[in-house]
């Protein structure tokens, strides 16, 4: 499936509405570092993200250890960055 590539301006317009998200440095991906108080928060707060994931069949890459996930959002099928990270990226925030 082709899905497009967000524009940088649309990507810059992303970022503004994402405190808390930065833009990987090859530029074709977002990354955010979450920290809750323990490894219960954190994993339960990846549960809560896997199944937005699975509703917007979308999917993030992510490395937790102890009470930190390191979540980076990026389209495989654009092969860069696409509304659909904005909108999971949304979806996530809404849950903290
Ligand atoms: C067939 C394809 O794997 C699906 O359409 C979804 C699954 N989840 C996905 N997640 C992400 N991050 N990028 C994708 O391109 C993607 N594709």
């Amino acid at each position: 499936m082709t899905i497009a590539q967000l524009t940088q301006q649309e990507c810059e317009t992303m970022l503004g509405n994402l405190p808390g998200w930065s833009l990987r440095s090859d530029g074709k991906a977002i990354e955010r570092t979450f920290e809750f108080a323990d490894f219960v928060r954190a994993f339960g707060f990846m549960s809560s993200v896997a199944i937005l994931a699975e509703k917007q069949d979308h999917h993030p890459e992510w490395f937790n250890v102890y009470n930190k996930v390191e979540m980076t959002l990026t389209t495989h099928d654009a092969g860069g960055l696409s509304q659909r990270d904005a909108t999971l990226a949304e979806a996530i925030e809404a849950l903290l």
